[in-house]
C-alpha cells in the first residue's frame, strides 16, 4: 500500500520532505478551500522543487463544478505546474454520466500534455450528505474516462471517517470492482492508524491521509508532523507484514 501524505503549503511539504523515506506521494490540496480544494500553481511548483525528485507530486484540482471544459484546464494547470498524479473530486457531478463526461476531458489535457501522467477520479464516501454520485459507481466512472484510479474522500471534514458511511466491507467491494477495471484503487477520509489492518486485508493500493499525521490529530490547527508520518508507516508496514504471514500460512 503506497501513503499519500496531503500538505497544506510549502512550509508543510517541507516537513514531508523531512519524512520523504516513509511515504510515497506528496499530494498538494488547500484544505480552507474543501476537502480536495486546488492550491495555486505556484504552491505546487514550489513543492514539487521542495521534495526529493523520485516523490511524486500530486496536486488535488479542487472540489469540482459539473464544467467539464473549466475543469480540464485546471487539470492541465496542474500538470503543467508540476504534478505527476492529478486528483478531481467529482463533487458537482449528480450522475455517473456527468461525471464520465469531467473526468474523460481531464485525461485528454492531461495525456496530451504528459503521457506518463496519472489521473485518479475521486468521489466521497458521504456522497449522501452533499449528493453527488455513489461511492460505488467511481470505478466505473475511472474505467470509462481512462483514468488510472477511483478513490475515496469524506467531503464534510467533521470528524466522522471513511468507515463511517463506507464500511469495510462496502470498501472491499469498491477495492474489487477498481482492480477489476485494471485501476488501482485509494481511499482516505481521516483515515486513523487503528483503520489500516482493514485497509491491508481489502487490498487497498494508496491510502491518504492529513489528520492523522497532524499534531493532536487536526487536519486543520495541526500541523504535519515527520515523526507522525514515520509511526503512520511503521504501522502500515506491520500490517502488511502481519496480513502477509496470515496469508502464507493459510495457503
Ligand atoms: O487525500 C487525502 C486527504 O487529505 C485526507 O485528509 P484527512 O486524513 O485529514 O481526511
Amino acid at each position: 500500500m503506497l501513503l499519500l501524505i496531503s500538505p497544506d503549503g510549502v512550509e508543510e511539504a517541507l516537513d514531508c520532505a523531512k519524512a520523504a523515506e516513509h511515504l510515497d506521494i506528496v499530494d498538494v490540496k488547500k484544505p480552507d478551500e474543501g476537502s480536495l480544494g486546488a492550491n495555486f500553481p505556484w504552491v505546487i511548483r514550489e513543492i514539487r522543487d521542495a521534495v526529493p525528485a523520485d516523490k511524486p507530486v500530486s496536486a488535488t484540482v479542487g472540489d469540482v463544478p459539473y464544467k467539464p471544459g473549466t475543469v480540464a484546464q485546471a487539470a492541465l494547470g496542474a500538470a503543467v505546474s508540476g504534478a505527476t498524479y492529478i486528483k478531481v473530486g467529482l463533487y458537482g457531478c449528480t450522475t455517473p454520466e456527468q461525471a464520465i463526461d469531467v473526468m474523460r476531458g481531464v485525461v485528454r489535457a492531461v495525456k496530451d500534455y504528459r503521457a506518463d501522467a496519472f489521473v485518479v477520479a475521486s468521489g466521497y464516501a458521504d456522497a449522501h450528505r452533499i449528493g453527488c454520485v455513489n461511492p460505488l459507481a467511481l470505478p466505473d466512472i475511472a474505467r470509462r474516462s481512462g483514468s488510472d484510479a477511483a478513490m475515496l474522500d469524506t467531503a464534510v471534514k467533521d470528524g466522522t471517517r471513511l468507515f463511517d458511511h463506507v464500511p469495510p466491507d462496502v470498501c472491499a467491494e469498491f477495492v474489487r470492482r477498481a482492480h477489476e477495471a485494471d485501476l488501482l484503487a485509494a481511499l482516505a477520509g481521516s483515515v486513523k492508524v487503528g483503520d489500516l489492518g482493514a485497509l491491508t486485508r481489502i487490498g487497498t493500493d494508496i491510502v491518504g491521509v492529513r489528520g492523522a499525521v497532524c499534531e493532536g490529530g487536526d487536519r486543520t490547527t495541526g500541523r504535519i508532523q515527520p515523526r507522525l508520518v514515520a509511526a503512520f508507516r511503521a504501522e502500515m508496514d506491520r500490517h502488511a507484514r502481519e496480513y502477509a504471514a496470515a496469508v502464507a500460512a493459510a495457503s
